[in-house]
Formats: C-alpha cells, structure tokens, sequence
C-alpha cells in the first residue's frame, strides 16, 4: 500500500524527473498472488493491481484502515478491468462473476465479502481496478466487450487510429463517480489524446498495456503551458492531476485504460488545448 500525496501544479514544476516518477507514476502495479494499492488524495482515487493465484485474494485490513471504516468497500464503489487472457473469478457476496480478458466488473458500496481467484492458476487473471469513495449503493455488474460501445476514433495519417471502448458509463450503468474504459491503437498508430485536454473536474489515471519489455510510452503531463514527460513502460500506471494534460506517444502501439471520478461523469466533458498554446 502506497499514498500519494495531491501536489500543486507550482510545485511539480520544480521536480526532477526522480520527484515526478515518484508522484505521478506507479511503477508496479501487478504482482502475481497479491493486492496492490495505491491511495491517491487526487479525489481520493485507490489505484489496485489484482493477480490471483488459487488462493482467494481479499480485501485486507490495511486497506480499510487507510478508509478510516472497517471494511474497504463500506463507503467505496470498484470498477476493473480484466489485461489477462486468463479469466478471474470474482464472488461478491455471494454473486459469482466470471470476468475474461476486455471484460469489467463493477461492484457497488457496501459488498462486504468480495474475493478474487483465477479460473486456471496455469493461466492467471490480472486484475486493475480503481476505486472511489461513492454516496450509493448501485447493483454491481459485468460489462462486456460488446457493451462498451466500441468507437473508432482518430487517423492513420496523424498516426492517432484508434477505439475507445467505454465500459463503466453512465449511459450503461448508475455508478456514484467512477467512468472506465479502454483504448487500442491500430498498428502504426502511436498517439493518445493529441489535441491534449485537461478537465479540471475529475482526476483521470491511465494503465498502459499490452507492450513487449523493450517498447514505451512517452506520456505527457503538466500545465499546458509547462509539460513535463514520464518514460512509461508495459503495466505502469500515470496518476494525472485535474490541472494537468494527459496525452502521449509510443515507440509503436499499445493499449491504455482510463478511469476517471470527480465532479461529473460526462466523458466529453473536456478542455481541450489549442496546438499553439502547448509548451
Ligand atoms: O484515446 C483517447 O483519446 C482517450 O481514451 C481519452 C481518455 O479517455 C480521456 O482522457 C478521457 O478524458
Ligand atoms: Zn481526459
């Protein structure tokens, strides 16, 4: 368990570039048989990485403890999504759902016995979640692929192709503040979010995936005005703070998955960067 702390834009603009992978970027999210979490005072946004093994993983105390409440989930809500090809089983009190690769769960306030194995340990699940606190119970629910009205966006010649699959929506399903959702490139493509936005309202992180060892991301953060950069690799995930963009480029393509909560949950709901005004 981590805690980052939220940073003024005046301050991570004095950082090197230790102090912002120290900040912004969580460098192992995944670790095969445990429950990763990262607590982050950016709208109080819990980043997990889930690897099941046989074993069922749990919530655990230290979790709740950070909550200030006696179970994680009292006055959280959890959206996740599923990188493996291996599918995760996951059992909300009582409920079973089986989750495959590109599938995502969301589980409401208040589950009190959730656990997490994989289907075939041979072939494990990877789970990665993000939690928020949430003021409502809403039913719990698997989305799939199909669901997450898939939307071709951007390309080939702005090397920007891509679809972004929103899963955990409100046109879908009541959720108290969380969206999620995924986005692959098209080989070629390289380039997220280019014109950049910032939304002022809503705290965003992305996981970047499905990358060999040797490829990465060139992820742009920052005022505008200010950017900076993080050197992202496979499975690291970027913690990105209202006031700043989150857009970047790979050394060839990838997939990413963003999640968001705030003040609202309106996906277009964006500030979007005139070219001339980044720096
Ligand atoms: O490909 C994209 O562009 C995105 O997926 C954008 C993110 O979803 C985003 O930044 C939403 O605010
Ligand atoms: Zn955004």
């Amino acid at each position: 368990m981590e805690v980052r702390q939220a940073i003024h834009h005046e301050q991570a603009e004095t950082l090197d570039t230790e102090g912002l992978r120290r900040h912004f970027l969580i460098e192992e999210v995944f670790a095969p048989g445990e429950i990763r979490a990262t607590y982050t005072h950016y709208d109080r946004l819990v980043i997990l990485g889930i690897s099941p093994l046989k074993t069922p993983l749990t919530f655990g105390p230290e979790l709740a403890q950070i909550a200030g409440v006696s179970d994680f989930m009292e006055r959280r809500e959890l959206a996740l999504i599923n990188i493996s090809a291996g599918a995760a089983r996951v059992s909300v009190d009582g409920q079973s759902f089986i989750v495959e690769n590109e599938e995502a769960l969301y589980i409401g306030r208040g589950a009190a016995d959730v656990s997490f194995t994989s289907v075939d340990p041979a072939r494990p699940a990877k789970l990665y979640a993000v939690s928020a606190p949430a003021h409502a119970r809403h039913p719990h629910r698997k989305v799939t692929k199909k669901e997450a009205s898939p939307q071709p966006v951007g390309t080939a010649e702005a090397a920007n192709k891509r679809t972004i699959n929103k899963y955990i929506h409100a046109d879908l399903l009541p959720t108290c503040q969380l969206m999620m959702g995924l986005t692959r490139f098209e080989p070629g493509s390289v380039w997220n979010t280019m014109p950049a936005h910032t939304h002022d309202r809503r705290t965003e992180a992305y996981l970047y995936f499905d990358m060999p060892s040797d490829r990465l991301v060139i992820h742009l953060m920052g005022r505008p005005c200010a950017t900076r950069h993080l050197i992202v690799r496979n499975e690291q995930a970027v913690l990105s703070p209202p006031w700043s963009i989150h857009s970047g480029s790979g050394t060839g393509s990838y997939a990413f998955i963003w999640a968001m909560a705030g003040d609202n949950q309106s996906f277009t709901d964006m500030d979007f960067v005139p070219m001339e005004a980044l720096k």
